[in-house]
């Protein structure tokens, strides 16, 4: 991050590798469920010993507007700001909770906006003072790109983050504030091991069409996409796919991906057809095995 100040905020779910990526002189960490003091302690330790650079870490739960915002007025103003919390609860709309659906918007989508309401102030006036430009980076998932089976609250709070960042876009442009969106696949965290146990077959099934990854390898490229400043950051072969077929109307940067999407749209069409009839398919399949045994 070069052209940046070295001020980040991070906050914690998919891996403490982003936070040693950047050479961050403050740092939010941040927890929901799974978060307390001592993980913002741990990261800290963990950037000092594979950097040598001292951080500082603050915490804070996505879900509660003032604590986030004195946080961040603790951390002072941050070039990249990386919303990076999330929270999962794999199960069918059905037999989940209301309350287990709730936490996921909270956090996810209302913990982002609790985050960039808090971020924005002091970094519209750091760029106007430093004239160099800023970047606020959402987590995604492949699960904001495409609904899969046992998803239902996740993939509504993560779509959800797609339209903010549309729009936030609109409004940052003229600030020289870019925002990019990170759609990662299942990523190797604590958290996912507890998830990957939890969740139903059948979306092991359907989220199996996407190989899972590294917290590591999911940092570097949401790095190297935030300093290329693309709005759009997919993760891996499938996700670069997906990414194609899902592009909307969303902006893009590189003249390049314009033209790939452009050409390939129908295509992609015709290979997202397959793909969901095909996951119809392991659906109705899974069914009448179940209702056999
Ligand atoms: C047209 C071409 C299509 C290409 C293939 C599409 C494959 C889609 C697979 C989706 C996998 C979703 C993983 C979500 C991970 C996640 O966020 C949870 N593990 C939460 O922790």
């Amino acid at each position: 991050m070069t052209h940046m100040r070295s001020s980040c905020i991070n906050v914690a779910f998919y891996g403490v590798t982003l936070k040693v990526e950047v050479s961050a002189l403050n740092m939010l960490y941040n927890h929901a469920r799974f978060g307390n003091k001592t993980h913002s302690i741990e990261a800290r330790d963990g950037i000092r010993l594979a950097t040598g650079v001292e951080v500082a870490t603050f915490s804070a739960d996505v879900r509660d507007a003032a604590a986030v915002a004195k946080a961040l007025e603790a951390s002072g103003p941050v070039d990249v700001l990386v919303c990076n919390h999330g929270v999962f609860s794999p199960q069918e709309l059905d037999k989940q909770d209301l309350e287990e659906v709730r936490f996921m918007v909270e956090v996810n989508l209302m913990g982002t906006f609790h985050l960039i309401k808090a971020a924005l102030p002091p970094m519209k006036r750091n760029v106007k003072a430093t004239g160099l430009p800023a970047s606020i980076a959402i987590m995604s998932s492949q699960a904001g790109q495409v609904g899969i089976y046992g998803y239902t609250a996740y993939s509504a709070s993560k779509f959800a983050l797609r339209g903010l960042a549309e729009a936030l876009q609109h409004e940052l442009i003229s600030d020289n504030i870019r925002v990019s969106m990170i759609f990662p696949p299942d990523t190797e965290t604590p958290g996912y091991a507890e998830e990957h146990r939890r969740r139903p077959d059948v979306t092991n099934l359907i989220a199996g069409s996407s190989p899972g990854m590294k917290a590591d390898d999911v940092a570097k490229t949401a790095l190297d996409g935030i300093k290329s400043s693309r709005f759009i950051i997919p993760c891996n072969f499938e996700g670069t796919m997906l990414s194609i077929a899902t592009a909307g109307l969303s902006p893009q940067g590189s003249y390049f991906t314009a033209l790939v999407e452009v050409l390939f749209a129908g295509s992609m069409r015709f290979l997202g057809l397959i793909f969901q009839w095909n996951w119809f398919r392991i659906i109705e399949r899974w069914h009448a095995r179940m209702k056999n045994s």
